[in-house]
């Protein structure tokens, strides 16, 4: 700011992102210490006084993501160029807490109060495109240009000949105050339906309120003092908590810590079409897999394929897949009668019922009939592996994959490993999971593996209750009132 020869700034990230926000290090810190002191103050210092406010115009050019914080520094700067490709979003209600560079204040001047409400309240990102069409994005651009047209626009600013815009200052988005309380009045019903147990959601809302009725600097002082204190809740440290458990399951040792690196996985055979089994199909399918769906006969084939056809049919109803994409989707899935079809797959899921003999001499077969790279994976919820694959002779392949019901919606995907299942076939399912956007978690071969083996105490614990003469509605109630989405008897 104090070089004479710099007469404008453009502020962008490295490695192909802008930035993926606060450091959340930083509040797991927070959380052990206590210290509120370790969080730095980036809001006022820097996003007003040292960048928004300066009498140099910067520029932010973004590519990748721009999230939290990340974004919340760019809506600090005069004007935002983006690749288009670029994930824009304020997800910190997520980690129990709310925007705490501002975003509360420019998201709302930039966007319009409703979608500013969408995007902080339901942590929902969007594509440049779409923050283009709502005024968050000012230009977009290609990846090799973004810095020569971030540079010009700055230059642009700097003398006069593009708008010099502070968005904390700007009103010609805002709605006129009666009308802004109404729609925080109906966003603040809505979250105290879906999100009652969370402080966040009613904080977020009571800081943009502040900025609506007392101004932009008001709400950001209201959103700093509403920051700190959601910090230290239990709530943030669960989440928060949470964040870093999901991505430590990615971290399996002798498997990858071992330089193994994972196979492509191209086609993928789905035994059974039932329930599971046509929900992991479209699983697959929607992540650009192919994959074989085999039946028994034709008559459950066709309810098999029917049964994915409709999901992804609901994807489109929900407007989260184009009909263009859907066909596409579709496609990539074929239904079949005989093993036979089988010979080029590159994994096959059983998911048919729970029986011993019949999974026993599947396995069997396909140890057979498909190539000797071909991990063999199990749907089973009960078995043990080891039973499972007791006939073949390929027990290094044989291998978990644990869904849950709707497969194609349900986030978690239980990698079940006996002692002999290869680091390899654990690498390669932990990809494939990621890239059918599942969490994978590795778990051992024991009785109920890791969910129901929490769910069993939970569901014994209730039912001891009920003998000891305590009412079932009374424990359903306790147990929603707790956060839970129902109690054990619903
Ligand atoms: C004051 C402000 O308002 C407060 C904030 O900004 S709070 C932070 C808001 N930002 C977020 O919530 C974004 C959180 N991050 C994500 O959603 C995802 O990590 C992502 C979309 C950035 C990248 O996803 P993906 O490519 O799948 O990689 P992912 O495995 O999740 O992350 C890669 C690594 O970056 C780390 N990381 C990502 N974002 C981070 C962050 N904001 N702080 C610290 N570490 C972070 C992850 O912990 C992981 O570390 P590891 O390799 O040691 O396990």
């Amino acid at each position: 700011m104090n070089r004479s020869d710099v007469k404008a700034i453009v502020l962008t990230g490295a490695g192909g992102k802008f930035s993926g926000g606060f450091d959340i290090n930083v509040f797991a810190e927070v959380h052990k210490s206590g210290d509120l002191s370790l969080l730095p103050d980036v809001s006022v210092e820097l996003v007003v006084n040292i960048i928004e406010d300066a009498r140099k115009p910067s520029v932010a050019a973004i590519q990748g993501l721009a999230l939290g914080g990340g974004l919340e520094l760019t809506m600090g700067c005069h004007a935002r160029i983006s690749t288009p490709e670029a994930q824009l979003g304020l997800p910190e209600l997520t980690l129990g807490v709310i925007p705490g560079f501002g975003g509360t204040q420019r998201l709302p001047r930039l966007v319009g109060l409703p979608k500013a409400l969408e995007m902080m309240l339901l942590s929902k990102s969007i594509r440049a495109k779409e923050g283009n069409s709502y005024g968050l994005i000012d230009a977009i651009t290609s990846p090799e240009e973004l810095i020569r047209v971030s540079r010009l626009w700055a230059l642009d600013i700097a003398e006069r000949r593009k708008p010099w815009i502070s968005s904390l200052h700007r009103t010609d988005k805002l709605v006129p105050l009666s009308e802004a309380r109404e729609i925080l009045k109906a966003a603040r019903l809505q979250v105290k339906k879906t999100n009652p147990h969370m402080p966040q959601h009613q904080a977020c809302l009571d800081a943009i309120e502040e900025g609506i009725v007392f101004g932009g600097y008001a709400g950001v002082l209201k959103e700093a003092k509403v920051f700190k204190e959601l910090v230290l809740s239990n709530t943030s440290r669960g989440l928060v908590h949470a964040f870093f458990s999901q991505r430590a399951t990615s971290k399996v040792p002798g498997v990858t810590d071992v330089g193994l690196k994972p196979r492509s996985i191209k086609i993928v055979a789905v035994i059974g079409g039932g329930l599971m089994g046509s929900g992991i199909a479209t699983a697959l399918i929607l992540s650009g897999t192919h994959v074989i769906l085999k039946e028994v006969d034709s008559a459950y084939l066709q309810k098999g394929l029917k049964s994915v056809e409709a999901n992804i049919e609901g994807l489109v109803k929900k407007g989260s897949l184009s009909q263009d994409k859907m066909k596409k989707t579709l496609s990539l899935l074929t239904g079949v009668l005989d093993y036979s079809e089988l010979k080029n797959v590159d994994m096959v899921i059983e998911a048919v019922i729970e029986k011993v003999p019949l999974k026993q001499s599947i396995f069997s077969e396909i140890e057979r009939i498909c190539p000797p790279h071909c991990i063999l994976a199990t749907n089973t919820s009960t078995i043990d592996l080891n039973i499972v694959g007791e006939k073949t002779a390929s027990q290094d392949r044989i291998v978990g994959a644990h869904f849950f019901s709707p497969a194609h919606v349900m986030p978690l995907l239980e990698i079940v490993r006996t002692e002999k299942t290869s680091p390899q076939v654990i690498l390669d399912l932990m990809t494939v999971g990621k890239a059918i956007k599942k969490v994978p978690v590795v778990v051992g071969n024991c009785t109920g593996f890791a969910v129901n083996r929490t769910f069993f105490p939970y569901g014994q614990a209730a039912t001891m209750l009920v003998h000891l003469g305590v009412d079932v509605f009374r424990i359903d109630k306790v147990i929603s009132n707790f956060g839970m989405p129902m109690g054990p008897f619903q």
